[in-house]
């Protein structure tokens, strides 16, 4: 299947070019690039010099000619405006920003302080977790790839909301996050001498990512759901560890919930629940899986949920190639079965 990925310069972008060479059904058309079209992908990256393509200037008219399948792995704002005009070219559409993933348009204007997308197609897109919301997938012609912390929370918090084990009134969520989890880009804040040797937690008055854990927690809880979430950088380049707190409304056992959660995810390749030891980053790096720990703490009531992920595979492109293979019937698998980098 030919495929653009719009926003190919970035972090998101070069792990799709990695994951589409790979793929048994993917082929690259188009790498559009705004800011070094006519450029050798050698250029932007030296691991991929391997491979001649040379970056194109973004040409909705043209991506319609060459591509049928097209990824935007763009800033907050670009997918809102470019994936409406590859929607009405018949293009399947797979967006790893935020731009269609709050249902709310409003909602997204408050916590992105940008304009939405029009309500018509916040209205068609597809939100696209796999292993929870298959079946909308499958149909779907507008997908919005969930975050990076959007998945490791919610794969940890899903099935404790399914079967009504916790208060989901309150739910504390702790997540820390390697420095590509904020692309590409030229930041002062994310300078080595500023990042190293130093833990530091942002966003903590309000992340983006609250109504986009929240939305998808209450189809689950079928109630209110909000969530205490404060996100933290550490120094390290791939990975992310959400740690997630929540009183039981009943007493279980860490056997009886490992068990719930072996059935939840028995049929899910991707998901790998931790039965000795805890999760770590480093067990699932440059791979598309999320390791799940469980611990019930019998004296308090409370539940700890770790869940770890590679923010670039299932927090971004593993997970949006996942969905690719999903809408076209192809195995969940094809392309992805990377085995982690260790140590
Ligand atoms: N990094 C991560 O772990 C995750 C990222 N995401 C989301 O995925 C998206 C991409 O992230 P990431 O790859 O990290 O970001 P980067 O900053 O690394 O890359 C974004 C790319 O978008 C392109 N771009 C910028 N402006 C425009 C524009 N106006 N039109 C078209 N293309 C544009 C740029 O390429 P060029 O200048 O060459 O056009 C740039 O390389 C973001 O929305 C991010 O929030 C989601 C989950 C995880
Ligand atoms: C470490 C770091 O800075 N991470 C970014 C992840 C942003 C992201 O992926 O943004 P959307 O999913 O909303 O597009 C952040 O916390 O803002």
């Amino acid at each position: 299947m030919k495929t653009a990925v719009i926003g190919s310069t970035g972090y998101g972008g070069a792990e799709l070019i990695r994951l589409i060479e790979g793929h048994p059904h993917l082929e690259l058309a188009m790498l559009i690039s705004t800011s070094q079209a006519g450029d050798a992908l050698s250029q932007a990256y030296l691991h991929l010099r391997h491979l001649a393509y040379t970056f194109q200037e973004l040409d909705i008219a043209q991506i319609g000619q060459e591509a049928e399948l097209v990824f935007l792995a763009t800033p907050p704002g670009v997918s809102g405006e470019l994936s409406p005009q590859l929607r009405e070219k018949g293009k399947l559409v797979i967006d790893l920003s935020g731009d269609f993933r709050l249902k709310d348009g409003r909602s997204y204007e408050a916590w992105y302080n940008r304009k939405a997308a029009p309500d018509k197609w916040l209205a068609e897109a597809v939100y696209g977790l796999p292993e929870w919301f298959a079946e909308e997938i499958r149909t779907a012609d507008l997908i919005a790839n969930p975050g990076c912390y959007p998945t490791a929370t919610l794969l940890g918090l899903l099935p404790l909301l399914q079967h009504r084990m916790i208060d989901h009134r309150a739910l504390v969520i702790d997540a820390k996050s390697g420095v590509t989890g904020a692309g590409r880009k030229v930041d002062q804040s994310l300078l080595f001498s500023e990042v190293n040797e130093n833990l530091r937690p942002y966003k903590v008055d309000g992340h983006q990512h609250i109504p986009e854990i929240e939305q998808a927690a209450e189809r689950l809880a079928g109630a209110d759901v909000r969530v205490r979430f404060v996100p933290h950088l550490v120094p390290m380049n791939r990975g992310i560890l959400v740690s997630l707190y929540a009183p039981m409304l009943h007493k279980y056992t860490t056997t009886e919930v490992l068990h719930m959660y072996r059935e939840v995810y028995e049929d899910a390749p991707f998901v790998r629940i931790v039965e000795s030891g805890w999760p770590s980053t480093k067990a699932v790096q440059g791979s598309n899986f999320c390791d799940i720990g469980i611990h019930v703490d019998e004296r308090t009531g409370w539940i700890t949920v770790l869940a770890v992920i590679d923010n670039l595979m299932k927090g971004a492109a593993g997970q949006a190639v996942q969905n690719a293979n999903l809408r076209m019937g192809w195995a969940a698998t094809a392309g992805l079965m990377q085995s982690p980098l260790f140590p």
